[in-house]
């Protein structure tokens, strides 16, 4: 067998993770917390982070770029005093991570023609999310058959195409779906849609904190890195892209592009949904049927943030900047002043967020093209404004990024919780941990932090053998399910199945 061809070259571990973001950092401190110190981390980049990544950008006063993150930028449902804390709040306060609370009241909106008001828009899409919200807590609790985001609104009656302003409405219902899911609401599961944003907005709080520290916003996940590994420490293995995985109910073993490999017990894969659905890592044997299945069924999104710097501000002082295109949905909706006060004050800089099919346009054109329209809208925006051209101008490419391939994962419509579980669930060995396979947090730093930490403590439970039986659930191997029904019983909503605790849909 493959696995025994390898076995003498190869570097012996007893835990071999895959990844050095968020999920596989903390599996690894999850082992150290239970004294297993002997795993080994294989990471494709230079650094720490993963999908918390930074680039530098345009030019400060003193001549030297800013730093601006092109992946995770907000710590999103923060908390509230005597509640439950989002765990990525606490260790971005333990580590003085600079933030600046993120105001979505603090906008103006826009249309072709210059300014313009919607706010009623706004106000009615919320009131039509609360009624959704409710219908989803039912469809829950009584185990009926999920639908789309989109047949949800309609049925509460927020129907933008029937409105007196579709354009207006539109761009309201992108804010505030597709710009949070970055997935459309007809490619969104009304059920965990609503139960996503509940468990991080309505368990911890509505607050979002926009990272703007000139460290970077990996710092928190780099300091809790440095709690239990040393600078140079041999078991973070950085520039390593892994290419085989071979694996067995004995053990696993890992293979880099490099030529090196590593043995060990077990394996934990924390690669993104895009990279598992991209069949650029090699699983040997092929992943089985149910595994293959799920990874196909969960939708990986694109989340485009466009960058621009000038040499002025001509858009005041707000925060947001919402845009109606008359004519097409998801048409530069959104622009953010990093300008305004506790931002980047002075800084000239704004950027604006694509998603989804026009962010796959975006990715695929040229940086001039977008600049072109970009440009075209602010000119349509400010009518009354000379509209300079930027002085620096710069995107990231997420849906073609060999480490990503996409930005965060989404829940289809009509998929159920058993389906979800086996995204979760380990093949003999090989285990798997990610802001994808958290079925309350999916798309969140915090859905990476609580997977990495289930999988870190289950593997060493069974490391240590003390896995007691009582504690089934959330400890020894994953459930998974040959066979899936159109919905999942209520009474399997459990740890066993990745659902924190019987909290369900509330209006
Ligand atoms: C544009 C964008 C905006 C976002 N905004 C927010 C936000 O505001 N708030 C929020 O909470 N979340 C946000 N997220 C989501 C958040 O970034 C993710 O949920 C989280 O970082 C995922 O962590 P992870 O450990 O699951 O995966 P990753 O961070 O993807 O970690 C996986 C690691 O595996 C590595 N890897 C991949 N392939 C290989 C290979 N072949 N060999 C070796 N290593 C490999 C990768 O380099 C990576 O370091 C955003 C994401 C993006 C992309």
């Amino acid at each position: 067998s493959p696995i025994q061809k390898h076995e003498d070259a190869c570097q012996r571990t007893k835990v071999v993770i895959l990844g050095a973001g968020i999920a596989g950092i903390t599996a690894a401190q999850a082992l150290h917390n239970q004294s297993i110190s002997d795993f080994i981390i294989l990471e494709y980049q230079g650094d720490i982070g993963g999908r918390i990544h930074k680039a530098e950008f345009g030019r400060g006063p003193d001549g030297k770029p800013y730093t601006v993150e092109y992946g995770a930028n907000w710590a999103q449902g923060l908390g509230r005093p005597g509640g439950p804390e989002n765990p990525v709040w606490t260790f971005e306060k333990k580590w003085n991570v600079a933030n600046t609370p993120s105001n979505t009241s603090n906008v103006e909106f826009f249309n072709e023609l210059g300014r313009a008001d919607f706010g009623d828009e706004i106000q009615d899409f919320e009131e039509a999310v609360r009624r959704l919200k409710v219908d989803a807590g039912e469809i829950l609790a009584e185990n009926l058959q999920d639908r789309t985001v989109r047949e949800g609104l309609s049925l509460v009656g927020w129907k933008p195409q029937q409105r007196a302003n579709p354009a207006a409405a539109e761009a309201a219902e992108w804010w505030l779906w597709d710009g949070e899911q970055a997935t459309t609401p007809e490619e969104s599961s009304l059920v965990f849609g609503a139960a996503v944003s509940n468990f991080t907005f309505g368990q911890f709080s509505e607050e979002s904190n926009f990272v703007i520290d000139q460290r970077g916003h990996n710092t928190w996940l780099k300091g809790e890195a440095s709690t239990f590994l040393k600078p140079q420490d041999p078991r973070l293995k950085l520039n390593r892209i892994v290419t085989d995985v071979y694996h067995s109910n004995e053990g696993v073993i890992v293979e880099t592009d490099s030529g090196g490999c590593v043995q060990a017990d077990y394996a934990i894969c924390t690669f993104s949904l895009g990279v598992l659905q991209h069949d650029n890592v090699a699983f040997e044997p092929a992943l089985p049927k149910w595994k293959k299945t799920a990874i196909e069924m969960f939708h990986m999104s694109t989340y485009t943030k466009i960058f621009m710097q000038f040499d002025r501000n001509f858009w005041g002082d707000k925060q947001f900047f919402l845009y109606a295109d008359p004519v097409q949905r998801g048409w530069y909706p959104i622009f953010q002043s990093l300008d305004a006060e506790g931002f980047f004050p002075g800084s000239h800089i704004l950027f604006v967020t694509v998603t989804q099919r026009e962010a796959y346009r975006v990715e695929r054109q040229s940086e001039e093209a977008t600049k072109a329209q970009v440009m075209e809208v602010l000119r349509n925006m400010f009518p009354k404004e000379t509209v300079p051209d930027p002085i620096a101008f710069a995107y990231p490419r997420w849906s073609t990024t060999p480490w990503a391939y996409g930005s965060y994962s989404n829940w289809p419509p009509a998929t159920s919780l058993d389906m979800h579980q086996n995204l979760r669930a380990n093949v003999d060995r090989l285990w798997f941990a990610g802001e994808h396979t958290s079925a309350s947090h999916f798309g969140y730093m915090q859905g990476a932090w609580f997977e990495g930490q289930d999988v870190g403590n289950r593997i060493g439970r069974l490391i240590q053998g003390n896995c007691a039986e009582e504690r089934a659930g959330d400890c020894g191997e994953m459930v998974h399910y040959d066979v899936l029904r159109g919905t999942t019983p209520s009474s399997s909503y459990g740890v066993q199945n990745g659902w924190p605790g019987s909290s369900m849909v509330d209006g």
